[in-house]
């Protein structure tokens, strides 16, 4: 994977190793330009205590930030598309997996001139989690700092219907039931044990159904409840991989179908998850895409988007490989899955 020079060359300091990847001033900064877009209402956090935590540091490395907090949809996204414009030189979301995205689709739409950086403080924040960017705010800020980091580039994925972009999920059923019963209110008060609760509550509503997948133009029809198209496969804070070999630098899509019903079924899949015993269910099968997958239900399934509901099946997805570039620790290796992979699919 190419490493991307991410921020213009400084005169280095004598007596100090300069990474190549990232040339740094005297404080420590590797950015000069830091536009922070922070959702006030994510997670727990305490919007003025990141804000504190943030200027603190960026005014002992002398570089300019500038917090904006979001009122709302859209306003993520248009920040970010317009930041290298006005002069940043890095993005950093102080938000969840929302925020995140739309951070994403702004830096897409605008070419990509300049990488992003995450503090999460969502609820779930799986796609910094997944790149390893530590869930301490002070230690996720420090990689735009004095801790060592890079740029990779990472895959999205994109939805032509509604001209829109994910990292990590999107899919029919389950996944977006979840998302619709858990408000913010919940997610405020119980953290990422609401999705868990919500979970819980949900898998018992859920009744198998014809589901129609194409694949790079090949049909596949399959029962079940429930289908993902995962690019981020890991959900670090249920500490659970939803399957094998997914992999957001592999310009692959991976296409999980969900068909338990009942509390034995559930419990049994919950089992295998845990175990990482991915082959051998009925109710649990998997396929991959390198291009475009569509996905029709009989009835029709409720979809999301990376945790915001969506709408109805049908889901169109295509995949876009190396869609954005992230900072992440230095020691993240994006040729290498944290598992090892397992081959045979079901
Ligand atoms: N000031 C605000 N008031 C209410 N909603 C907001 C505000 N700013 C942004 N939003 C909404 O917040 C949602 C994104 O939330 P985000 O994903 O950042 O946090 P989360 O849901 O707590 O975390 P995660 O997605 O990681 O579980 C978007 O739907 C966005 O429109």
């Amino acid at each position: 994977m190419t490493q991307i020079p991410t921020a213009e060359a400084e005169p280095a300091a004598q007596n100090v190793t300069i990474p190549e990847s990232h040339p740094r001033t005297e404080g420590g900064a590797k950015y000069h330009r830091i536009l922070v877009i922070m959702n006030p209402v994510s997670g727990q956090h305490n919007p003025d205590e990141t804000t504190r935590l943030i200027e603190t540091r960026a005014a002992r490395a002398g570089v300019t930030v500038e917090v904006r907090r979001t009122e709302g949809e859209g306003d993520a996204e248009r920040w970010a598309r317009g930041a290298a414009e006005e002069g940043f030189d890095v993005v950093l979301t102080a938000g969840g997996d929302g925020t995140v995205v739309e951070a994403i689709t702004g830096l897409i739409r605008s070419g990509n001139k300049i990488p992003l950086a995450q503090l999460p403080s969502g609820t779930a924040s799986q796609i910094a989690l997944a790149l390893t960017i530590s869930p301490q705010l002070d230690e996720a800020l420090e990689l735009l700092f004095e801790a060592p980091s890079k740029v990779v580039e990472l895959d999205v994925g994109y939805l032509p219907q509604h001209d829109r972009y994910f990292a990590l999920i999107t899919g029919a059923g389950f996944d977006a039931r979840v998302i619709e019963e858990s408000p913010r209110e919940l997610k405020r008060r119980f953290g990422f044990m609401a999705y868990v609760m919500v979970g819980v509550k949900e898998l018992f509503r859920l009744k198998r159904r014809s589901i129609t997948l194409e694949l790079d133009g090949k049909t596949k029809r399959v029962r079940g409840h429930t289908a993902m198209i995962v690019n981020i496969g890991r959900i670090d804070k249920a500490n659970i991989s939803i399957g094998p070999d997914i992999w957001h630098h592999d310009g692959v899509l991976d296409i999980i179908v969900l068909g338990a019903e009942g509390l034995r079924e559930n419990l049994a899949l919950a089992w295998r998850l845990l175990r990482r015993e991915y082959r051998g269910s009925r109710h649990l099968r998997y396929y991959q895409a390198r291009q475009r997958v569509r996905i029709t239900a009989r009835p029709p399934l409720p979809t999301q988007i990376d945790g915001d509901p969506l709408g109805e099946t049908p889901l169109e997805v295509e995949i876009v490989p190396k869609g954005v570039r992230v900072l992440v620790p230095e020691a993240y290796d994006p040729t290498t899955p944290p598992e090892a992979p397992i081959k045979a699919l079901a």
